[in-house]
């Protein structure tokens, strides 16, 4: 049997509307089962010692001020696995340099050791909330989608749907073929990236790759007169490397430098490495994809985070987007709720699933739709998420489309003015070609959300 902590670690009378009003901590909602045979509240004591001043144990040099600074549980719902713990301020580490602070204090704290202690079975975190102070210490993004408006020439509020690919095949390119693919989507679309494992692989070397990959956007440019966006992978073991990407970039891109974003791994590279690219780069639009973050975030998983918390933790971050899923209408697991993912990290004051956070004016990070998307799932995806000021890239969705890749961006378009226009998507696909055409593209997804397609169609979507 543990040493039950609970005198210390636990104050159950304290009012979350007082400590959300004293501004002085940190809110963290976990999702918590003790192991079998340990009580809810000595395990939720203990999970909250070991996650600040504690140990299993007692020791003889904790003094008055030590206590200052302990985690508290303040809140426990056994029957519904639910604890909710105040972390004072205080506990979190602060940058020598700047007096700011810092993701992985954080992470270390709240989900540390108490991921693999022996007498928690599994805990989660569900939500939490920063006090205005943190809001003010964190770095929060440097450029958001408005500056991606305005280069692209449109009003910098409500500016609407970016359209953009991954280049696909997701590797195995070599360096013209990469370049002719991101011309081919940029005669019908604004915004390009790098699927999340290209790099500097020896047959597409960054060198080779990077001053074609402009020249095809100068050429798209020139072609539609409109400007387009590149969005490049600088994700790196090593920071330095991860600069000499960036820098060899912005310097390729020379005048257009402004049109180019970075794309940072940064579930798997971590808060350092999303938080270089921040500081390193902020006149830079920062990308941030998550892949693997299923492994934790995923509703299968009992521990880690969900994929509302990670997302959360990037705009204090800094990531001026991050993909959020596709809310049950993509190829990603997710499911319709998960908008309120999207509403967290783009408005100034919103309800999460426990916590209200205010945001006091940082910018906001923008929802990046992606995986599996294509023109047919878009309507309703919109129609779910009520409003489409996103970036959405779809690989298999413009890829494959059967006429071009520009036909595919442009059939993301027009799914887009079909649903802000309130159309029937069959009356829409009528009067506007790539979009019918998606329907001969990606007839599986037609026959389920049309069933009677090829009857309302008929040779506009079956003929070329
Ligand atoms: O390459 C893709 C999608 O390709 P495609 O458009 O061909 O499906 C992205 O890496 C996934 O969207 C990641 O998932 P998420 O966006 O949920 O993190
Ligand atoms: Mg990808």
């Amino acid at each position: 049997m543990a040493l039950d902590q609970s005198s210390r670690y636990a104050d159950l009378s304290l009012k979350e509307a007082d400590l959300i009003a004293g501004g002085q901590h940190i809110l963290c909602a976990y999702t918590m089962k003790p192991k079998a045979g340990y009580g809810y509240l000595e395990a939720a004591a203990h999970f909250a010692a070991e996650s600040s001043t504690g140990t299993n144990v007692e020791v003889c040099t904790t003094d008055d001020f030590t206590k200052g600074v302990d985690a508290l549980v303040y809140a426990i719902d056994e029957a519904r696995e639910e604890m909710r713990i105040a972390y004072p301020l205080d506990l979190f580490d602060r940058n020598m340099i700047d007096g700011r602070m810092m993701m992985v204090s954080f992470l270390t704290l709240t989900i540390g050791n108490n991921q693999g202690m022996g007498d928690i079975e599994y805990a989660k975190m569900i939500d939490f909330w920063v006090p205005p102070r943190a809001i003010q210490l964190f770095d929060g993004p440097a450029k958001d989608i408005s500056d991606l408006w305005r280069i692209l020439g449109r009003p910098v509020t409500d500016g609407g749907y970016i359209a953009g690919t991954i280049i696909k095949p997701k590797l195995g390119l070599r360096p013209e073929p990469f370049a002719h693919a991101a011309y081919q989507f940029w005669l019908g679309g604004d915004f390009i990236k790098n699927d999340e494992p290209q790099g500097n692989q020896t047959f597409a070397p960054v060198k080779q790759v990077m001053p074609l990959v402009y020249d095809a956007m100068k050429r798209a440019m020139d072609e539609t007169g409109e400007a387009k966006l590149f969005s490049m992978n600088i994700t790196a073991d090593d920071h330095f490397e991860m600069c000499a990407r960036a820098d060899f970039a912005l310097e390729t891109f020379g005048p257009d430098a402004d049109k180019l974003a970075f794309l940072v791994d940064g579930y798997v590279g971590g808060p350092g490495m999303v938080t270089t690219a921040r500081r390193q780069y902020p006149g830079q639009y920062l990308h941030y994809h998550r892949a693997g973050h299923g492994a934790i975030t995923s509703p299968s998983s009992k521990r880690g985070y969900t994929a509302f918390v990670l997302a959360k933790m990037s705009r204090l971050q800094g990531a001026s987007g991050i993909h959020v899923g596709t809310m049950g209408y993509g190829k990603m697991e997710g499911e319709a709720d998960d908008k309120i993912i999207a509403y967290m990290i783009e408005r100034d004051s919103c309800q999460g699933p426990i916590y209200h956070q205010d945001w006091y004016g940082m910018r906001p990070t923008t929802p990046i739709i992606s995986g599996g998307m294509n023109a047919l799932r878009l309507p309703g995806f919109f129609q779910n998420l009520g409003h489409g000021n996103i970036i959405n890239t779809a690989g298999g969705g413009s890829y494959g489309h059967i006429d071009s890749p520009a036909a595919g961006a442009r059939s993301l378009r027009q799914a887009y003015e079909c649903w802000k226009a309130g159309a029937d998507p069959i009356a829409f696909a009528k009067e506007h070609k790539e979009f019918a055409r998606a329907f001969a593209s990606f007839p599986h997804d037609a026959d389920k959300l049309f069933p009677n397609w090829r009857e309302q169609l008929g040779s506009v979507a079956l003929e070329a």
